[in-house]
């Protein structure tokens, strides 16, 4: 592994160096243990500890199939997916690999009593591959997480409709927090030449998602002017949600639980502002109850701040502790855009609501190829910039997921995989020069 990187860190190095470097026969993961999947039985969902579940392996390097990819790991990210695999809710993830690997003799390979996980990566391409004619050894990537065999139709207009759609490190093995991973070649993408590794691997995941789910025609098809309520505006999914928001002319009302994580919105540039925390919303009155009253009051708070106007579109993931406020705050012919209930799944409004008032609720999850495609662009162009927080290096990404499980962070927590420090990667220190103050906003906070 030493030889990888220290081609990888050589300004001399061709391709073809690259192209020949032995494989090892092994490299460090981060896994979780099927024997391991009951160790968290009878416990609440915040105790479970990923801490505890989350191991660093020697695990043995994947085989390569045609039109995929071996990829030397630079560095990675937490997504709360590894957070849910950790802590093995609202299912344990081995099920997705035993399903996986009944596709093909191939796919049996992602079906192990191990899980390498990880749905980020910036690195270089080690291998490639047959039928992999775009991308070659020594290129310098980031993958986006959608994996998709494309042998329906369904798939073919969105390939997110694709019956056996992935996401890679979630549902598939061998994923981006590793010193290596093994993606197939159409997730590979050109690494933004700006940014070091660690920034580079931070928005993937979570700014393709806002994207499809904000911006896309698939989602919520935002447009000029509107009126969009985000949740967790300062967090993974809400820091790109909000960037979005602004840099196409409509006006985030963001919705936060800190002072500091309302500063960092202000440093993003949005006005409207609420600390959900200080303000003390209790949607439910108790564990069956919701309180109308409340999202009232919160539909008050929300006038106060537009000049008296409604929501258009409401970026919602927390679920079932905010979707009957998101449906009520919703104006006229609104829209409210989901990809996640990270407080519950069985979500609660009062109907009456959407259909008198014409609201449509619209289900989003990560991406397809080409929306992933042009969230990447964004990033490389510099109008939408990282959210890192904090960096972790790979023998402390147990903590890394304990942090965010808990929300104890900021934006996007990093892992360094191979890096052998932070900042390293950085190819166009011009255009860096011109976004530094944006790209370093949430450091340290
Ligand atoms: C990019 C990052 C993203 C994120 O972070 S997202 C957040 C993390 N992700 C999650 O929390 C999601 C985790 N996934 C799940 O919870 C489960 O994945 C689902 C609930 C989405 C699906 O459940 P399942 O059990 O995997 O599949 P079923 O579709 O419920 O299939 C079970 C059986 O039900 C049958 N079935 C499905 N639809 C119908 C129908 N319409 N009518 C009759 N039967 C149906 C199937 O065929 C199958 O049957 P048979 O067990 O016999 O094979
Ligand atoms: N379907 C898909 O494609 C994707 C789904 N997801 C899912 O989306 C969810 C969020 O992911 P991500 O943004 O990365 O996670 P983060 O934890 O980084 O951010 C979520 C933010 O939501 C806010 N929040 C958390 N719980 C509540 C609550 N009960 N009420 C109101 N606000 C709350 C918090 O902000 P604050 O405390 O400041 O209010 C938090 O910072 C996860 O469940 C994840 O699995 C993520 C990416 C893709």
């Amino acid at each position: 592994m030493k030889d990888i990187l220290d081609a990888i860190q050589s300004p001399d190095s061709t391709p073809a160096d690259i192209a020949a470097l032995p494989l090892p026969e092994s490299y460090r993961a981060i896994t979780v243990h099927k024997d391991e999947t009951e160790m968290f039985a009878g416990l609440e969902t915040r105790d479970k500890d990923p801490r505890k579940s989350i191991h660093l392996d020697d695990v043995p390097v994947p085989e390569l199939g045609p039109g995929e990819a071996l990829v030397a790991v630079m560095a990675s990210s937490v997504n709360y997916n590894s957070v849910w695999t950790s802590i093995f809710e609202p299912l344990s993830t081995f099920g997705f690999l035993e399903r996986y690997g009944r596709v093909s003799d191939l796919a049996k390979r992602h079906d192990l009593p191990y899980h390498v996980i990880g749905s980020d990566l910036a690195g270089v391409v080690l291998r490639t591959g047959p039928g992999v004619n775009a991308w070659q050894a020594g290129d310098e990537v980031v993958a986006h997480c959608l994996s998709v065999e494309l042998e329906s139709s369904d798939g073919h207009n969105d390939t997110m409709l694709d019956p056996e759609q992935r996401i890679w490190g979630f549902e598939t093995n061998f994923g981006g927090l590793a010193e290596i991973a093994l993606v197939k070649s159409n997730q590979l993408m050109p690494k933004p030449d700006h940014l070091s590794w660690e920034e580079a691997a931070a928005p993937g995941l979570v700014n393709s998602t806002a994207y499809r789910q904000l911006v896309s025609r698939n989602g919520a098809g935002m447009k000029q002017g509107d009126n969009v309520l985000i949740w967790g505006a300062s967090g993974g999914l809400g820091s790109y949600a909000t960037q979005f928001a602004l840099a196409g002319g409509a006006n985030p009302i963001c919705v936060v639980s800190s002072p500091q994580k309302a500063e960092i919105c202000r440093a993003m540039g949005a006005e409207a502002i609420i600390d959900r925390n200080a303000e003390g919303y209790r949607f439910w009155k108790d564990e069956n109850t919701q309180d109308p009253k409340e999202w009232k009051r919160f539909g008050k708070r929300i006038r106060e701040l537009t000049g008296g106007e409604d929501i258009d579109i409401v970026f919602e993931h927390p679920g079932r502790e905010t979707f009957g406020a998101s449906v009520f705050v919703t104006r006229k012919g609104g829209t409210i855009t989901t990809c996640a209930s990270t407080s519950g799944y069985m979500h609660e409004y009062d109907n009456r609501y959407l259909w008198m008032s014409l609201k449509r609720i619209i289900g989003s999850h990560f991406a397809n190829y080409r929306e992933a495609w042009e969230a990447n662009r964004l990033i490389a162009k510099g109008r939408i910039h990282p959210t890192l927080s904090k960096v972790y290096s790979l023998e402390d990404t147990g903590q890394a997921a304990y942090d965010v499980h808990r929300n104890l962070h900021q934006g996007k927590v990093g892992v360094l995989c191979l890096a052998p420090e932070e900042g390293l990667g950085v190819r166009d220190r011009e255009k860096r020069a011109q976004h530094l103050d944006a790209i370093n906003r949430f450091r340290n906070i």
